[in-house]
């Protein structure tokens, strides 16, 4: 892929960019292996799971910036002025879409852009996500409430139709206020401005419905390609209870729900896991989720005071990059669940983690090219307890 953006040094985001695919797919793999080489054999490792080496985001986080009138969408430079990169590759051609109709809006639309060195202005990002069916969720995020009015007169119009006939259609947009002056992209106030507060998206043959503040995986395509992988070790296993720890929106439970399982997602985010219990609502997941169920709590603490008898067979865990940690994984090393799926962002902190519980050995491994252009990857394991 080429990037003018990158060759003129304008963002240097994609520190893989203009190497071929291929090749990036190689290399990524061989680090990977490099770092988990103790756990994984090489008869461990299927393919890669790739993915498009173009438009295949899901998310735009913009940073607005520049002049009332002339706005810059994208990223800050050191100076923290505003770099306007509107015609990035990596956005699904329905987001690049709403991206481009947004930046053209945006000037008439009488929102200031905050300016970091000076401190004035008022909107600071907007957040996009788009779903596979062409509809999008914006989130606006502002300085303070004093142009709440502005937004609300943005999202209308944008709601009256975005980049022509077939462009995407706005599901849900919010209004998220950040009054700090530091790098962080949202705040804790949010209000949401329309009917529908979750996009739905489609994955893998379900309908996952995204809270404004749930995590998703970037990559809707290959977070289909994971989630359809760990369902079928998972229905290899043919657990009756399976717990999913840090389940986000459900992604993981919902895909290895099954008739007369039991399934149980544990996640911090209260909103996530009110995403998740309506996700569950599906129809094609009637009859199979019945014995499914979200709970809003600390995936530690949750294992932690489980009874042995209510223990897992299957122990499905996503953790932040950080990993699981210390307390969690020398649960699990002394918690006789005999499997473990491990799905990482991060391989660094997987390999620690690895290391705490000598009790499991690597079955399967599989690389997920979610960040093409990137050194970032996921990758998943099957883990057994040895006899
Ligand atoms: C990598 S995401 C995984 C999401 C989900 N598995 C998916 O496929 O979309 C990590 C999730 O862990 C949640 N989280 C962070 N710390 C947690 C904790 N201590 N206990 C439970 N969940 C936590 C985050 O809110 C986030 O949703």
């Amino acid at each position: 892929m080429q990037c003018d953006y990158f060759d003129a040094g304008a963002c240097r985001s994609c520190t893989l960019m203009g190497e071929p695919y291929p090749a990036q797919l190689a290399g990524k793999q061989s680090s990977v292996a490099t770092i988990l080489a103790s756990w994984v054999s090489p008869g461990a490792w299927s393919a890669p799971a790739p993915s498009s080496e173009s438009a295949f985001r899901n998310k735009a986080k913009l940073v607005v910036a520049g002049r009332r009138g002339a706005p810059t969408v994208g990223i800050l430079d050191r100076a923290g002025r505003g770099v306007d990169l509107r015609g990035c590759g990596l956005y699904e051609p329905g987001l690049h879409t709403a991206v481009l109709d947004l930046a053209e809006r945006l000037p008439a639309s009488g929102l200031t852009p905050y300016d970091v060195p000076t401190r004035q202005g008022e909107i600071k990002h907007v957040l996009l996500t788009h779903s596979p069916s062409g509809e999008l969720m914006a989130r606006f995020v502002l300085r303070s409430p004093g142009q709440r009015r502005r937004v609300v007169e943005l999202v209308d119009d944008l709601r009256a139709g975005i980049g022509g006939p077939g462009g995407p259609r706005l599901r849900v947009a919010s209004l998220n206020l950040q009054p700090e002056h530091k790098a962080v992209l949202e705040g804790e106030a949010e209000e949401v401005l329309t009917p529908d507060r979750t996009l739905p998206v489609q994955v893998a043959g379900l309908t996952l419905h995204l809270g404004t503040r749930s995590f998703f995986q970037t990559n809707t395509g290959v977070a289909a390609a994971l989630y359809r992988q760990v369902a079928a070790w998972v229905d290899e296993l043919g657990p009756g209870r399976l717990w999913d720890l840090y389940c986000g929106v459900g992604g993981f439970a919902l895909h290895t729900s099954a008739p007369g399982r039991e399934v149980v997602g544990v996640e911090l985010s209260a909103e996530a896991v009110r995403s998740a219990r309506l996700s569950r609502e599906d129809p094609a997941l009637r009859g199979r989720a019945a014995d499914t169920t979200f709970v809003a709590g600390d995936a530690t603490a949750h294992a932690r005071d489980a009874r042995p008898a209510d223990r897992p067979d299957v122990l499905v865990v996503n953790p932040p990059r950080r990993g699981l940690g210390q307390e969690l994984a020398d649960w699990m090393q002394s918690s006789g669940v005999p499997h473990v799926v491990y799905s990482s962002c991060s391989a660094t902190s997987l390999a620690r983690d690895l290391a705490r519980m000598p009790a499991y050995a690597v079955r399967h491994t599989r690389l997920f090219d979610m960040f093409p252009q990137t050194g970032h990857h996921e990758v998943a394991l099957l883990l057994d307890r040895r006899a």
